[in-house]
Order: structure tokens, then sequence, then C-alpha cells
């Protein structure tokens, strides 16, 4: 999906909601543990439930990882269940030597057919190109996560006083353009949004971290959102577990609804 594309299903749905599917077996529902594919059942009640909503969907790999063959298999289906109009990203942090990452982002975009992969920057500008390269695709690279570890490299000052997470944002913008890189920022740090925006005013940041980890939508989408709005804000535990019984998927849409209505209300 091209950056004017997502920016058209943004304003049409005056959403920037992104539900993550971190399906997680030990939280469905018992009435789905009958079913042949429980997980690839709770996926397709969640992207029912919520499509109109949101416009994109974040699967994150450990989920389906965890459960060898038969989640690969959950991943694939619940793939081809994801409307064409939804941007869809593989939460799978990789990055390796150049050789390496060519076959991680052959298995996302190739295989799997996701339009992003989340991407880790340690390694350097060879373990990100080989996503870059990708026609039509997009790295969505770790910038400054949400997580209370993101004091220990992210938040360190490097020579000249900045924080490395912004020399990380300073220097990919070299690698890659706001048609084809975005960068994940955490919701738990809404005062740095000001002056992230002045690093990289045009590129779409991905934000996890409202719902379950305390994020205020308020807030990160004040300081921000840019003119394209340039924002995709995550949500997956607060929006799949809102129920736990036979009604999960009326539970999630009310969840998913909320934080639509709140971003067509900050929007305007
Ligand atoms: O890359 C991510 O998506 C990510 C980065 C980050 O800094 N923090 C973060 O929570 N995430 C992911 O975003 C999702 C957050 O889930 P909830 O806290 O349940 O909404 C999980 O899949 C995390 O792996």
């Amino acid at each position: 999906m091209t950056r004017s594309e997502l920016i058209a299903q943004i304003r049409a749905k005056s959403s920037y909601l992104c539900v993550g599917l971190d399906t997680d077996m030990a939280r469905l529902p018992a009435h789905l543990l009958r079913e042949p594919d429980p997980v690839f059942a709770f996926n397709q009640q969640i992207i029912d439930a919520t499509h109109d909503l949101c416009v994109a969907y974040k699967p994150n790999l450990a989920f389906y990882e965890a459960m060898g063959a038969k989640g690969w298999e959950s991943l694939q289906k619940t793939m081809a269940y994801i409307p064409d109009t939804h941007f869809t990203i593989a939460d799978a942090k990789r990055g390796d030597i150049g050789n390496t990452s060519r076959l991680y982002a052959q298995a996302f975009f190739g295989e799997l057919g996701f339009d992003a992969v989340t991407v880790a920057p340690y390694m350097g500008i060879d373990s990100v190109q080989p996503f870059l390269e990708f026609e039509g695709k997009w790295v969505i690279l770790l910038a400054l996560t949400s997580n209370a570890g993101s004091q220990d490299f992210q938040l360190t000052q490097q020579d000249g006083g900045e924080p490395l997470f912004e020399k990380v944002m300073r220097r990919a913008q070299a690698w890659g353009s706001p048609a084809n890189l975005m960068f994940v920022v955490g919701a738990t740090h809404p005062e740095k949004f000001e002056e992230i925006r002045r690093i990289a005013p045009d590129h779409f940041l991905l934000v996890p971290g409202v719902g379950a980890q305390g994020g205020d939508l308020e807030q990160l989408t004040r300081f921000g959102a840019n003119e394209d709005v340039g924002l995709l804000v995550n949500s997956s535990r607060g929006i799949l577990y809102a129920g736990s019984g036979a009604d999960f998927a009326e539970k999630a849409r009310a969840s998913a609804q909320a934080l639509q209505a709140e971003m067509a209300s900050l929007l305007g």
C-alpha cells in the first residue's frame, strides 16, 4: 500500500487505529478451543468486528511462531482474510547481516504478503537496506520503544548530547523516505513527540502502548500528528481481550470504537 493510499484510508475512516493481533491461545474464549484452528477463528471474528474502525492490522509474530507450523498456518489464513484496504504490519523486529535480512524480507513481503515489517536498527544500514529494496513495501524501524528498557540504550546521550534514538532517526532518513520508512515511537513517551516531529516531520510513526500500557491518545496526537495525520496507533490486548466470553467480538468492537471515536474527534 502506498503512502497516499494509507492517508486516504485514514481520512475516509477518521481513524488511525491499528489493531494488534497478539492472539494468545491462553487467553482465547473457551468456546473457540473446540474449533479446528482457534487462533484463526478468533482473528476472523476480531477482523469482522473491527475492520470498519481501523486502517491497519499488526500480527505480532511471537504469538504465531510459539505454536510452530500450526501458528504459521493460522498467520497465513489471517493474512488472506484481512481486507486489501488494510495496511498489514508483520511485527517481527528483525534485522541481520544483509544476506539474512534479504530472506526475512522475502518471508514477510513475498511469502506472507505483508505491507510492512518492524526492523531493529542495531546492526546498521546493510541490515535494513534489503527490506527497503522491496518495491512498494515498508520498513518500520524501532526508534523509541514503549518499554522501561528503552532507557538502557535508546535514551542514552551520544557525543553531542543527542539520545541514541534521535541519532537512529536522523541517520535512517538517508536510507529510506517517508514513502517506505516509518518509525516506532511508544505512546508511553508523550513528552518526546514534539522533538520527534522536529527530527522527522513527514514520516509516519507507529505508536504502540495505548490501552494495556497506559499511553495517552490525546497527548500523543496533539504533539505527534502532522498534516497527513502521520500516525498509526496500535492497541492489542485492550481490544482483543476486552471481553473473555462468547461476546468477545462485540466487546472488542466497543473498545475499538471508543478509540476510533476519540481519534475522529481529535482529527476534528
Ligand atoms: O513494534 C511494536 O509494535 C512495539 C514496539 C514497542 O515499543 N512497544 C510495543 O508494545 N510494541 C508491540 O505493540 C504491541 C502492544 O500490545 P498491547 O500493549 O497489548 O497493546 C505488542 O505487540 C508489542 O510487541
